[in-house]
């Protein structure tokens, strides 16, 4: 399995307001380059903060991106997994509808009737008893043919994943915005680390829009 973070960072390193509302970062170049990020992958992965603050979508926005998934013997577009401890999505949500397979990663401690719920429109997964073990939940993803990981947020699922040394590579847009404010998420929030920080190594850095696209491998710990 390859897990590839994806996320886009004000220059001062904030992923949002603190308000925690979408906020636009990228610019089109940004967006149409997720894009193809997005087509290249098996699933889409968020925690379930960004559904409720963003509610997005999750699915490859080119026609032509679709089109050759399809050709390639691939659905149309990727999974989509939201990682959920107490199945808080609402059903209403854009993730939930019929364009792609959707997972939803509980633990134990979700309710029976949000599984009740979230049953009639995605694949459940429990792992982990209050909050969800994300080894074991990646271990059944992966037993269900997705190997090739996108996660798009937010700072405290990107936190744990880092934590849980199961990221293998950072893909950082960092745009022309300051935004401030010592409660805004960051790209990696959780309880942060103390010592032992995990250390990257810088691939590639390109210019795009008016910001830097930063690709950094992840370095076994
Ligand atoms: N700029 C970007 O690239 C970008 C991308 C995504 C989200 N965002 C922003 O980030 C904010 C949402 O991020 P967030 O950090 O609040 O939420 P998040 O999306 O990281 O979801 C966190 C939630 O996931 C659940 N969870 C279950 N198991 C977990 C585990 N093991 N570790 C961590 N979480 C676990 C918990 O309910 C937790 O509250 C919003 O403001 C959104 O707009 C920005
Ligand atoms: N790459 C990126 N740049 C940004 O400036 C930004 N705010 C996000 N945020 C990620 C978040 O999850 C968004 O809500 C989805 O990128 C929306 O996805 P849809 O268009 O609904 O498919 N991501």
């Amino acid at each position: 399995m390859d897990v590839i973070v994806n996320a886009a960072a004000s220059a001062d390193g904030k992923l949002s307001s603190r308000r925690r509302e979408q906020l636009a970062i990228s610019g089109a170049d940004d967006f149409a380059r997720v894009d193809r990020l997005r087509a290249a992958s098996d699933a889409v992965v968020v925690g379930v903060g960004t559904v409720l603050a963003d509610d997005p979508h999750l699915t490859v926005k080119d026609d032509d991106l679709r089109s050759q998934r399809r050709e390639d013997g691939r659905p149309g577009n990727p999974a989509r997994v939201v990682v959920d401890s107490r199945g808080r999505t609402p059903t209403d949500a854009a993730v939930l509808d019929d364009e792609a397979t959707t997972y939803v990663c509980l633990s134990e401690a979700a309710p029976v009737d949000r599984r009740m719920a979230l049953a009639d429109h995605a694949e459940l997964i429990t792992a982990g008893e209050e909050r969800v073990d994300l080894l074991r939940a990646f271990a059944t993803l992966q037993e269900d043919g997705l190997e090739q990981l996108m996660v798009e947020g937010g700072g405290e699922l990107i936190f744990s994943l880092f934590e849980a040394g199961l990221v293998d590579e950072l893909r950082l847009f960092v745009g022309p915005k300051i935004i401030g404010g010592r409660d805004a998420p960051t790209l990696a929030d959780g309880e942060g680390f103390v010592s032992e920080f995990p250390t990257l190594e810088l691939a590639a850095v390109d210019r795009i829009d008016d910001g830097v696209v930063l690709t950094w491998r992840v370095e076994d710990r």
